[in-house]
């Protein structure tokens, strides 16, 4: 399969063993687009990103990539697929330098013009190449996760809080390196974040998710209009 260039989410019911937590989600994740998933604590986000790649258990509806059902696809084969996934927490090697990170992430695969289009897009990488995990600001780390996912070269890529933790000008930093990210190579970036004003800027469409149901999914200007839905079903604190 050549890299997806598209993700959807039919009806999508999804949990833990015998726990449901995600009902009914609809959306489509395109390349080149900027989609936001924002909710409360436990209201599902993470979940919706693991049912992507195949983390969590598909309980109804179907994960197309391309239109192809996917839903029964090993995390590997979605990957081969096109699809990045950038882990809540910083998930490094602390022992390893960033180079060696990187040429982790490829898992064998050839190394190509992986490291070059990545330090491309994040200097500050190059320049640390050799320092270890360790030497690393939070926003590095950050960074270096987000710089692993793309080792792959992923035409869709999920990103799960990235900026947990990180200072507000490390934080916009971080943002304007993917907002180029998506600009530059045309991948489609989901956006899972608490920073509910990042989301809003970031974004072109945002879904609200409240108690794993959807309950607003449509372009962020209608969500900025729409208070009330932003105040009861997030309640999160703006930046
Ligand atoms: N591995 C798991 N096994 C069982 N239940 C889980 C598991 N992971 C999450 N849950 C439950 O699923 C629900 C949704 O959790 P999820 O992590 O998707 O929410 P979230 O919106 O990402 O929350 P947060 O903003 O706190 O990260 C919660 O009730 C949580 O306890």
């Amino acid at each position: 399969m050549q890299a997806a260039t598209e993700l959807r989410f039919d009806q999508v019911s999804a949990g833990y063993a015998g726990a449901r937590v995600l009902h009914g989600v609809d959306f489509t994740l395109r390349q080149g687009r900027k989609l936001g998933l924002i909710g409360r604590n436990g209201a599902g986000k993470t979940t919706t990103l693991a049912s992507a790649v195949g983390h969590a258990q598909l309980q109804g509806g179907r994960v197309l990539m391309d239109g192809q059902d996917v839903g029964a696809w090993p995390t590997h084969a979605r990957a081969r697929a096109g699809l990045g996934y950038v882990p809540q927490g910083r998930e490094i090697f602390p022992s390893l330098s960033v180079e060696e990170n990187l040429i982790a992430a490829l898992q064998g695969r050839p190394r190509g013009p992986a490291l070059d289009r990545v330090y491309g897009l994040f200097p500050r990488l190059r320049e640390r190449r050799r320092n270890g995990g360790t030497q690393l600001s939070g926003g590095e780390q950050q960074m270096l996760s987000v710089a692993r996912a793309l080792m792959a070269g992923p035409s869709l890529l999920l990103l799960d809080e990235p900026l947990e933790g990180l200072a507000p000008k490390v934080r916009d930093e971080l943002m304007d390196a993917i907002s180029a990210l998506v600009t530059s190579t045309g991948v489609g970036c989901l956006l899972v974040e608490q920073h509910v004003d990042v989301v809003l800027d970031f974004a072109d469409e945002v879904i609200v998710l409240e108690r794993g149901v959807p309950v607003f999914h449509g372009p962020v200007e209608d969500l900025r209009r729409d208070g009330a839905i932003l105040d009861r079903a997030i309640g999160l604190e703006k930046v």
